[in-house]
């Protein structure tokens, strides 16, 4: 069978069944993303899933978001990866919430044992950037070597905009997210 690789910065070659590509999304923008790069990296991708969902309705969402980021709450994961040591490479991808990294986000970085390993961030948002979120997940994941994240603009779910991962939009996505994959090195 044939073995593809992908080179890291450092000259190191891995195999993309070391890859792991785990992301939240509410309204599957940031799924778009993660299926861009597995597209062009491979690897395995993986829904973070809560024990108990997030509302349905938008303000709801934002209030309970704003009191797990003040009291610390780190939500229940449905999501369980009991084979994380089997990865050398793990995408993080997730919507900016708050202007941070969504609490189930910090729940994974807190369940999961990622010393050594690389971890590379990816967000979409609604225009207004990561806020503190890639920050945060250098310090949660302070033993890893954390690359340059991608970020991009997506859903504007307090307006009613919610997917628009599909036509021209996907395609400049692609572009921007290959881009991204080049600079920091990691190709097929
Ligand atoms: C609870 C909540 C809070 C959000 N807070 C922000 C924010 O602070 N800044 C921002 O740019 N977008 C914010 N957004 C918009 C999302 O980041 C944006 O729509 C993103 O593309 C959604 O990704 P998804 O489709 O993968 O869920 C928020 C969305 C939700 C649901």
């Amino acid at each position: 069978s044939e073995k593809k690789n992908i080179t890291v910065k450092n000259d190191s070659t891995i195999n993309p069944e070391k890859v792991l590509i785990v992301y939240l999304s509410r309204t599957n923008n940031t799924k778009a993303i993660a299926e861009i790069i597995q597209r062009n990296v491979g690897g395995e991708l993986v829904a973070i899933e809560l024990e108990k969902p997030y509302p349905d309705n938008y303000q709801a969402t934002v209030q309970q978001v704003s009191n797990e980021n003040e009291t610390g709450f780190l939500p229940p994961l449905k999501t369980n990866i009991d084979s994380i040591q089997k990865y050398d490479v793990i995408f993080i991808g997730f919507p900016t919430w708050g202007m941070k990294l969504p609490p189930p986000m910090k729940t994974f970085l807190t369940q999961h044992d990622l010393s050594g390993k690389t971890v590379i961030p990816f967000n979409t948002n609604a225009g207004y950037g990561i806020g503190t979120s890639f920050e945060t997940i250098k310090q949660l994941a302070k033993d890893s070597k954390v690359l340059e994240g991608f970020e991009m603009k997506g859903g504007i779910e307090r307006d009613g905009v919610l997917f628009v991962m599909e036509g021209a939009k996907l395609t400049e996505a692609e572009k921007n997210v290959k881009q991204w994959l080049k600079e920091i090195r990691i190709s097929k």
